[in-house]
């Protein structure tokens, strides 16, 4: 009844916008203790059912789901909405509340120092790395027994790994190879985030000393000291490396706009702000929020490939057009010569996006289309749903790169497509992944060709943070003729 009382005006402000029946104290959070499949659908009824705007409780949280794109646009952008969700909080508990589950001055202080090393020509420098890895990967490739199906994304999350550690992180070859853990800490990250989502969406996961109970508070734990250790291992390298560096190329360096001369750990340390446990729990952040998504997104592409055997052609006539047979590096240049592969992308991270559902918290009321979000509420936001809204996309489940053609791409609504987000909260690596997952995809396209033994009807996603598959990545390499 206090809560009632004290949040009264959250009450009354919620009745403006339509959505499901309520229980007490829990409000909507039953919807959710579903199969993660069931999760998916229950969150597109919510649309059908109640429209574009609509409410739910989690508990005590109110939430607006907004699903209309032209307001998407202008409340991502505004200022008051550069707040994380209170839900980032369980994402914070493993990666702390840095760049990419904090908010406000520590949040906007970490974004400005890493982003030098995000920008285009830092990218540039990495080209390389990038090669390097994907080489060793090759190798590795061309060793799979011919026509055995495998999970394509456990060779390739091998590559986004060291490739972010050689690159943003500023390690050798040898030092990534050897750093504290990182093989278990790249076989156990997708299990660290689905115990995250389900914390974010099961309400009884919340209540932290029933939490405290479960298997899966060992298994954080037990990650957790897994990170320290990974961390402490890469800024004892770093910071060894800095003390050979003179302090004028350090200066010059850090005041650049765009550079990869330092690496986002080192400007981390340099800069001064960070204390210790910060740096180590940033120094994580910054390898998963990349590894994970590259790796992802790469091999969604090989198996969209696989699934749709008229696009890989396409895409294998484009790709050998630019590279020819030779198994030589992929330039900047070469992708920008690449059409067909810039479609392919932008089809994946449509269908299956990296960020499926985000949450601000709203700090103060905003006026929208018709009415207000209040101070204290939450606006979620299902990238995933609006991705697929046959409002705006024919067809929507289709694999199709067409859509992204420029006479369609002309036609479609432009803000019904926001895969990296948008506004001062956008996804910062989006450079990084397009240019690493492009050399991964073209790379191994061009000398094998990839088929599966399932179809695409087969393929069951669910939502954990991102989009995941419920049975892998599976496909199989066939070496083409042509190829050396
Ligand atoms: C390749 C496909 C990728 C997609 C589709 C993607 C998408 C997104 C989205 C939607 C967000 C917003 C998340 C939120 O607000 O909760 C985000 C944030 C972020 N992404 Fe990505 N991402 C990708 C790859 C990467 C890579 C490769 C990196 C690093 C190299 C990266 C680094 C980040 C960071 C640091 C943030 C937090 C930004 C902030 O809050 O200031 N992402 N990404």
């Amino acid at each position: 009844l206090r809560w009632r009382h004290q949040h009264r005006g959250l009450l009354k402000a919620a009745q403006q916008f339509p959505g499901p029946k309520t229980l007490p104290g829990l409000g909507n959070a039953m919807t959710f203790i579903c199969t993660p499949e069931e999760m998916v659908k229950q969150i597109k009824s919510l649309f059908v059912n109640y429209g574009d705007i609509v409410r739910f409780w989690l508990g005590p949280d109110l939430n607006i789901v907004v699903a209309c794109p032209d307001e998407l646009k202008i409340l991502l952008s505004n200022s008051k909405m550069s707040v994380k969700g209170p839900q980032y909080k369980y994402m914070a508990d493993v990666i702390g509340g840095g760049i990419l589950s904090g908010s406000g001055p520590e949040w906007r202080k970490h974004r400005k120092i890493a982003n030098p090393n995000y920008g285009k020509r830092a990218i540039e420098s990495y080209t390389h790395v990038f090669n390097h890895e994907v080489s060793l990967l090759m190798e590795e490739l061309r060793k799979k027994p011919h026509d055995q199906q495998f999970d394509i994304y456990k060779d390739i999350v091998n590559t986004t790994s060291y490739s972010v550690c050689r690159s943003l992180m500023g390690l050798t070859k040898e030092q990534t190879m050897n750093i504290t853990g990182i093989q278990e800490i790249i076989e156990e990250t997708p299990s660290i985030y689905e115990i995250v989502f389900d914390r974010m969406t099961k309400w009884y996961l919340q209540i932290d000393p029933v939490f405290w109970l479960t298997s899966q508070y060992q298994f954080q734990r037990r990650f957790n000291k897994l990170i320290t250790n990974f961390s402490k291992d890469i800024l004892k390298h770093r910071r060894e490396h800095l003390k050979n560096i003179g302090e004028d190329f350090k200066l010059e360096h850090m005041e650049m706009k765009e550079d990869g001369m330092l690496s986002v750990i080192d400007r981390f340390i340099l800069s001064g702000e960070l204390d210790e446990p910060t740096l180590e729990k940033e120094t994580f952040t910054i390898f998963t929020s990349s590894q994970e998504a590259s790796a992802k997104i790469a091999s969604y592409l090989l198996l969209m490939m696989a699934y749709h055997p008229h696009c890989q052609e396409k895409l294998y006539n484009e790709i050998k057009g630019v590279l020819g047979d030779s198994d030589r590096d992929v330039t900047d240049d070469d992708l920008k010569r690449m059409p067909y592969l810039e479609m392919a992308f932008k089809e994946i991270v449509r269908l299956f996006p990296i960020g499926a559902m985000l949450q601000r918290t709203v700090t103060e009321d905003i006026a929208i289309r018709s009415g207000y979000l209040p101070a204290g509420s939450s606006m979620t936001i299902s990238i995933f749903h609006l991705h697929r809204d046959p409002r705006f996309w024919e067809n929507p489940d289709a694999f199709d790169p067409e859509r992204f053609n420029p006479e369609n791409t002309e036609r479609r609504h432009h803000n019904a497509y926001i895969p990296f987000s948008l506004g001062p909260m956008d996804c910062l690596g989006r450079y990084f992944g397009i240019k690493l997952v492009k050399t991964i995809c073209a790379r191994i396209l061009r000398e094998f060709e990839v088929t599966s033994q399932s179809s695409y009807e087969d393929l069951r996603v669910t939502i954990c943070i991102s989009v995941v598959t419920l049975g892998g990545y599976p496909v199989i390499l066939k070496k083409r003729n042509s190829t050396k």
